[in-house]
Order: C-alpha cells, then structure tokens, then sequence
C-alpha cells in the first residue's frame, strides 16, 4: 500500500528519570557536536527495532553511565512527542529509586543531581518539558 504520509523518520526514544533519596533526579549534559549540543536531558536513547522500551532504557544505562537496573524497576512516568519535517519523536520517560553503580558521564559533557525547582531552570530539549510537571510528584524525599 501506499505510504501517503510525510516523509519524516519515526523514533522510539526511552529516557529515565533516576531519583536519589533526596528526591532529586539525575540529568546529563549533551556533548558539544551533538544535536541539541549543551541542554540538559535524562539519560536514555534511541530503542534499537525488536528492543521492549524497558530492554532499550538498561541497555542505555549500562552504555551512558555504567550502571546496572532491572527493567523491573522502571515505572512509566509520562510520554511526550515532538514533530518536525524530518522526524516525529515520541519519548517514554521512566523513573527508578533502584539501581548498582555510581553513575559516571561516558556520553555526556556533566552530570548533576537536581531538585524540582534547579529542574525547571535547566535549559532542556523541547520534547522534555512536557514531563517535568508530570515528574514533579516522584521528587519529593523518602
Ligand atoms: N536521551 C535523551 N534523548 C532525548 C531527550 N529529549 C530529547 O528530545 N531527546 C532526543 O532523543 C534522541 C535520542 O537519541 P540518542 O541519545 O540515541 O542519540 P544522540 O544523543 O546521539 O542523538 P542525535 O542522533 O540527535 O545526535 C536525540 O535526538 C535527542 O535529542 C532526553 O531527555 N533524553
């Protein structure tokens, strides 16, 4: 059958929302070169076709910061979409309490810990800022 609509690329991405016990949330710098190079996001990426969004999300997190979690322990949190001529995005995010390693910034230019109010000054992509209101209720201390 015919393909009648846009030409854009479609893209599966997944991203995590790691939250420490003093309810802040772990975000990553994007590396100068890169697209969208110097905003802040939750680490994560692209799923691979045939990857589970969970698969994709521990897959991520062992490349990006070299920690270990058990797709068990990701909860969805909220979606978001961002669509232009190329491409149309949707983003799964994922939050977690648990996982094994200290996460250390092999893709990224920084890392930081934010609360929700440093979160909402951060300068991030435009497909993030839709889940910030929706992540707000899983930053608070346990
Ligand atoms: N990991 C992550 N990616 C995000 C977020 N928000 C957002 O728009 N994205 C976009 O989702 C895509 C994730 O792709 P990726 O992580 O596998 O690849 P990448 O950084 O090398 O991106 P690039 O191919 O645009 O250079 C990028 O286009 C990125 O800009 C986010 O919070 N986390």
């Amino acid at each position: 059958m015919e393909n009648a609509g846009p030409a854009r690329r479609s893209i599966l991405v997944v991203a995590a929302a790691l939250i420490d016990p003093e309810g802040r949330v772990l975000v990553q710098q994007r590396a100068p070169g890169k697209s969208l190079a110097g905003l802040w996001e939750f680490p994560g990426g692209k799923a691979e076709p045939g990857e589970s969004p969970e698969e994709a999300l521990v897959r991520e997190l062992d490349e990006e910061l070299g920690i270990a979690i058990d797709a068990a322990a990701l909860s969805p949190v909220a979606f978001s979409t961002a669509t232009d001529d190329a491409l149309s995005l949707v983003l799964l995010l994922f939050a977690s309490r648990v996982w094994r390693g200290v996460p250390r910034p092999f893709d990224a230019a920084a890392l930081r810990w934010c609360a929700i109010d440093a979160l909402r000054r951060l300068p991030m992509p435009p497909a993030d800022v839709p889940l910030i209101d929706p992540l707000a209720p899983w930053l608070s201390a346990t």
